[in-house]
C-alpha cells in the first residue's frame, strides 16, 4: 500500500477533505476493532501492525490536519468576543468581556476561581446565551445556534470532569465524535448504502489516526474506563478533534497531571497547533500556560484584566495581584496598570 493515500505528500495541505487510509485499504478496521469483531478480551494493539502506514507520523500528522477552509487567515480573528456579559439571577459571571481568538494561535484563558473562565467557554459554545452582547465565529454571529450547531461549525470542546462513555472502547469513543460530520441521511444509514458503509469505514480509519496522534493508538479496544486517567485526558482530546474543529477548546485539560505528564501534554497541544488548529486554553498551572500559549487573556470578577504575551501578562502587577490575592490598595506606588 503507498504510503500516501490521499496522494499528496504528508504535511501537504489537505484541502478540505480529510486523507483516508481507506481510499486503497483491503480489510476494513471494522472488523478489527468494533464490537462483534472477535474480540473477546481486551488487548494491547500494535496498530502499525494492522497499517504500517500509521509507523509514519508525517503521514498520521497529514490525516489529522484541520480542515483548511476556514474563511479567515492565519493571525487573523476566528472567534470574537464582543462586549458579551452572561448573568446569572443577581450575579454578573461575565461583564462586557471583549477579546478574539486569532486563528492558528495558542489562547490562554486564566483567571482566579470563579473568575468567569468556564462560563466564556459556555458562550463559546451554546451552552449558555449571553445575556449581553455576540459571539461571532468564522465570521458568523452564533446567536441562537445549539450546541450540535456548534460543534458542526467547528467548535469543539473538552470538560474539566473527563466525559466519555466509559462502557465503549477508546476508539468507539472517537468514532462518536466523527459523526458531527456524517453526511449520509438517516434512511441511508438503515439501509447501509455503500455511501454510509464508507463513511464508517473512513471514520474508523481516521479516528484510528487521531488515537495515534494524541499517543493512546495502542488502547484502541480498551474500554474507556479500563484506561489511566492521563490516557483518558487524551482520549478526550481526540474524540474533540474527532468533530474537525476549527477552535478546540480545552478546559483544564492538565488537572491532576504530574510534571512529567505536564510536559507531555505541552508538547502534544503545540503539536495539535502546529497542524492547524486554533486552541484555546483554560489552564490554572501558570508554568504549562506561560511554556505553551501564544497570548494570553486574564478573566477577573468577570472581566478582562489583562491580555497579551505570556511575558507581559505574567508580569503584570494587576494579574500577580488577583492570583495572590494582593489589595489593589497594596499594588506599587500609582494604578494598578503601572509597569511592574
Ligand atoms: N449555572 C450557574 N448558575 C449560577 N452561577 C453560576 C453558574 N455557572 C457559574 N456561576 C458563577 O459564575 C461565576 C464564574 O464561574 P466560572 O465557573 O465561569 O468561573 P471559573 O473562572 O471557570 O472558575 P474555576 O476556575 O473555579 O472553574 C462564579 O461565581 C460561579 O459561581
Amino acid at each position: 500500500m503507498s504510503n500516501d493515500p490521499g496522494g499528496m505528500g504528508a504535511g501537504g495541505d489537505v484541502g478540505d477533505a480529510h486523507l483516508s487510509l481507506s481510499a486503497d485499504a483491503g480489510e476494513p478496521m471494522a472488523e478489527k476493532y468494533l464490537p462483534g469483531a472477535g474480540l473477546a478480551e481486551p488487548v494491547m494493539v500494535d496498530v502499525t501492525e494492522v497499517r504500517p502506514e500509521l509507523a509514519d507520523s508525517a503521514l498520521v500528522d497529514a490525516i489529522v490536519a484541520a480542515d483548511r477552509t476556514v474563511r479567515t487567515e492565519v493571525g487573523e480573528p476566528l472567534l470574537r468576543m464582543e462586549d458579551v456579559s452572561v448573568v446569572f439571577g443577581g450575579l454578573t459571571a461575565l461583564d462586557s468581556v471583549s477579546f478574539d481568538i486569532r486563528r492558528g494561535e495558542i489562547l490562554g484563558l486564566i483567571g482566579p476561581n470563579g473568575a468567569g473562565k468556564t462560563t466564556a467557554f459556555n458562550a463559546m459554545t451554546g451552552v449558555y446565551r449571553p445575556t449581553k452582547g455576540l459571539v461571532r465565529f468564522d465570521g458568523q454571529v452564533l446567536g441562537k445556534a445549539k450546541r450540535n450547531q456548534i460543534t458542526r461549525l467547528g467548535i469543539a470542546r473538552t470538560f474539566q470532569n473527563i466525559r466519555l462513555f466509559n462502557e465503549m472502547t477508546a476508539l468507539e469513543n472517537v468514532v462518536v465524535g466523527t459523526d458531527a460530520r456524517h453526511r449520509t441521511s438517516v434512511p441511508g444509514a438503515l439501509l447501509r448504502t455503500r455511501r454510509h458503509r464508507q463513511e464508517e469505514r473512513d471514520a474508523i480509519d481516521r479516528s484510528m489516526a487521531i488515537l495515534e496522534f494524541v499517543g493512546v493508538g495502542a488502547r484502541a479496544t480498551e474500554k474507556a474506563r479500563n484506561l489511566s486517567y492521563g490516557e483518558q485526558r487524551r482520549l478526550e482530546i481526540a474524540r474533540a478533534l474527532a468533530t474537525e474543529p476549527k477552535l478546540l477548546c480545552l478546559d483544564e485539560p492538565a488537572a491532576g497531571f504530574n510534571p512529567a505528564e505536564k510536559e507531555a501534554l505541552m508538547d502534544l497541544i503545540r503539536h495539535i497547533r502546529d497542524d492547524g488548529y486554533t486552541v484555546l486554553l483554560i489552564e490554572h498551572d501558570m508554568r504549562l500556560v506561560r511554556g505553551v500559549t501564544d497570548r494570553i487573556v486574564v478573566l477577573e470578577f468577570g472581566k478582562v484584566i489583562a491580555e497579551g504575551t505570556p511575558e507581559d501578562v505574567t508580569s503584570d502587577p494587576k494579574v500577580i495581584a488577583a492570583y495572590l490575592g494582593v489589595p489593589d490598595e497594596e499594588l506599587p506606588e500609582g494604578d494598578a496598570d503601572a509597569p511592574a
